[in-house]
């Protein structure tokens, strides 16, 4: 089958690559061309615009960064909707809201085609392990039909019924998530300002109820102050700020969010975006009494 994909950054490189490797006939294109070298290398072809994977794909699967991204891919000169038509159809993965995604879908079907919404849970390792969540909604035929997509990309999928149903549900998770990292690095500073071992309070974590997997996983990097990226700072302030938009719409008070939402942006303005979001732990760090201050 053949399929385009448009956006190769931590994610999408991961996902088109999991796509070649199960044997599909994939075509990329990235803003950054430089960036679609790499796949050519494992036998993707390299479309010029957005535009011009559409009219060569049946399918075409998008993995950008934000709502203006998916906007401007979709909307913009030599963009998906100047090539979309009739037995065509658009998957949009990349984590946005729920009007970004609705305007999206209804001018892709204004054109005659068909649209689905499947942001992702999981990061990087995840994505390079063809172990995602896929958290889709919108037409439930073209669900059905790129199932074989989606059992290349991850390891289960949900169908949550009508478009922006798979946006709030991503964004409420990594609302979660978002406060889960700052209740975790608050932690970190309290046990090392009052003088205990910073990795026998994960050990002691991980051994009850609030074990998981992001604290295993990122907590030993945070006490070394190390933040490779796998799931950028920027991002998880930006689905934090959407949670919190969505919050507002519906009358949610989310004081935990919000706290953990200041955390986020300041890190943001000293330019730590670019970071994993455990970075967030510096900013905690300097504004308690452990630890170097930014
Ligand atoms: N990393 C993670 O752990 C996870 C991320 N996500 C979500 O997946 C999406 C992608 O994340 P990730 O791969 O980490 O992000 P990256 O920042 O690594 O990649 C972002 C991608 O969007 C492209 N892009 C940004 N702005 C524009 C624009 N204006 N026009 C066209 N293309 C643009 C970038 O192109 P260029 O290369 O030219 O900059 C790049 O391909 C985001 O929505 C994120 O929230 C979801 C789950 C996990
Ligand atoms: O969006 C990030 C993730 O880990 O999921």
């Amino acid at each position: 089958m053949e399929v385009g994909f448009l956006g190769l950054g931590i994610m999408g490189k991961a996902m088109a690559l999991n796509l070649l490797r199960n044997g599909f006939r994939v075509m990329v294109w990235n803003r950054t061309r430089s960036k679609c070298e790499g796949l050519a290398e494992h036998g993707a072809s390299i479309g010029e615009s957005p535009a011009a994977v559409v009219s060569m794909s049946k399918y075409t699967i998008a993995m950008l960064a934000d709502p203006s991204a998916a906007l401007s891919v979709v909307f913009g000169k030599d963009g998906v909707l100047e090539q979309i038509c009739d037995g065509k159809s658009y998957i949009d993965m990349s984590t946005v809201d729920a009007d970004t995604s609705s305007k999206i879908s209804e001018e892709i079907t204004k054109k005659g085609g068909r649209f689905l919404e499947a942001p992702v849970s999981g990061s990087k390792k995840p994505a390079e392990d063809g172990q995602l969540i896929i958290l889709a909604a919108g037409e439930k035929a073209l669900y059905d039909e790129v199932i074989p997509f989606f059992d290349a990309l991850g390891k289960k999928s949900f169908f949550l019924g009508p478009v922006g149903n798979g946006a709030k549900m991503k964004l409420v998770v990594n609302m979660v998530m978002g406060s889960m990292m700052k209740a975790l690095s608050e932690g970190l500073s309290l046990a090392g300002s009052s003088g205990l071992n910073q990795q026998t309070l994960l050990d002691v974590m991980d051994l009850g109820a609030i074990a998981n997997p992001m604290f295993r996983q990122k907590g030993p990097a945070m006490i070394q102050g190390n933040y490779p990226p796998a799931f950028p700072l920027k991002h998880q302030q930006k689905d934090i700020r959407l949670a919190l938009a969505l919050g507002d719409e519906n009358a949610v008070p989310m004081p935990v969010a919000a706290a953990a939402n200041e955390d986020f942006k300041r890190a943001r303005s000293l330019g730590l975006g670019d970071l994993d979001f455990s970075a967030v732990h510096e900013i905690v760090k300097a504004t308690g009494s452990w630890g170097d201050a930014v």
